[in-house]
């Protein structure tokens, strides 16, 4: 959880954008079969099935060659996965941690989840992004059926701070507490991206209310941009002031664009929750694009040529509860590629008009006020009760 140290940038780092699963998965696997030392996994979706199977074998295989593996799944997110396949883990000598099992005497702390999504083997490379182990990821099967995802390959020297990000959090997540650490005074006072410089690197993170140094240095990059804002989220249901700087933005000039899910989405409840942001938005000059072959899992940002990747929405529900964790990076040829990608997806995508959406059937009306008052509600209830 780690409330209140912030990472400075690092330089040296080479990043790799790997998108979709049928790609990073096999990469992933790769670098487990090599792993000498130790792998550590840091995942909140994890399910029984196919892709699941393969992960779990590479781990054994680690485990058995003496490397040290330990996973940290989220205890919600891994609710799918059988008891069968964690025993296999244990017996092959698989440290096996959860965030925050699910208990009545919880009630609503059972909110807080490790939302975070890494994979570290040895010094060499670690993988964060948004996927879980789960067959919408990739099923091995089927190829072509899958979530889209972006997932990067790191390595060098900001490999450090996301093993002391993972150390810390192997450590705490027996402790459970979060919730009792105070709310912090001030705001974390974040390093600036470095101007123009290929292989910098850093890790930004959220712990619930307790840190969110990744919100305040999106909105920090939002303030500033000055050509473009790309960002893609499954869930968009953003804070208030992540909305208002993508509208000023859009007004003075920067090409505000925003990647979203269709109807091809697993919670259509929060899709239509984010609808009714649509209209004033577009009144701004922010394009909205909804991404039509798959669902749109992505959670990436490009604001001129910084990037943000890894597992946050950005949006209220995961910044109040989750630990969430994303690559900061400048590097010319990372934005060369996720600029390739959102372009790609943009063309993929139909584009929301003002006009059609106002003359939208009467029953789609209906769902998103519904969803948009309760999605309100809810938020404004825990806002009041602290
Ligand atoms: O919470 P995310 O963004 O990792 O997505 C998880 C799945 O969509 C749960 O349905």
């Amino acid at each position: 959880m780690l409330a209140g140290e912030v990472f400075p940038w690092r330089e040296g780092n080479r990043f790799r954008l790997l998108l979709d699963g049928p790609q990073f998965f096999p990469q992933i696997l790769q670098r487990i079969d090599t792993a000498q030392q130790r792998v550590d996994i840091e995942l909140y979706l994890v399910e029984d099935g196919l892709c699941t199977d393969r992960l779990v074998d590479a781990l054994i295989a680690a485990s058995g060659r003496g490397v040290r593996v330990r996973c940290l799944f989220d205890g919600f997110g891994c609710l799918k996965l059988g008891q069968k396949t964690r025993q296999r883990l244990l017996d092959a000598g698989v440290d096996l941690r959860q965030y925050n099992p699910l208990k009545l005497q919880l009630k609503f702390r059972n909110l807080h989840r490790d939302h975070r999504k890494l994979i570290l083997i040895d010094d060499l490379c670690c993988f964060v992004g948004g996927a879980g182990a789960t067959d919408e990821f990739w099923n091995p099967d089927k190829p072509d059926e899958h979530w889209h995802e972006a997932m990067v390959e790191i390595s060098g020297s900001v490999m450090e701070d996301w093993q002391r990000l993972f150390d810390v959090q192997w450590t705490l997540c027996l402790k459970r507490r979060i919730w009792q650490l105070p709310l912090p005074r001030q705001l974390p006072k974040i390093p600036a991206a470095p101007d123009a410089l290929d292989g910098a690197g850093r890790v930004a993170y959220s712990a619930a209310r307790q840190h969110r140094d990744i919100l305040h240095s999106l909105l920090r990059n939002l303030r500033r941009a000055e050509r473009r804002i790309w960002l893609a989220t499954p869930y968009f249901l953003p804070t208030g002031k992540v909305r208002r700087e993508l509208m000023r933005a859009a007004r003075r000039g920067v090409e505000v664009r925003l990647l979203l899910t269709s109807r091809n989405t697993d919670h259509p409840s929060v899709r239509y929750a984010g609808q009714r942001f649509y209209p004033r938005l577009l009144r701004a000059g922010v394009r909205i694009h909804e991404y039509q072959p798959h669902f749109l899992h992505l959670k990436l940002v490009l604001v001129d040529d910084w990037v943000s990747v890894g597992s946050c929405n950005f949006d209220h529900w995961n910044l109040r509860w989750n630990l969430e964790a994303n690559l900061e990076a400048v590097d010319s040829q990372l934005s060369a590629d996720v600029a390739k990608s959102f372009e790609h997806d943009f063309n993929q995508s139909l584009e929301i008009d003002l006009q059609q959406w106002h003359a939208r059937p009467l029953y789609l009306r209906m769902y998103q006020r519904l969803w948009g008052l309760l999605d309100r509600l809810v938020i404004n209830i825990f806002n009041r009760s602290g």
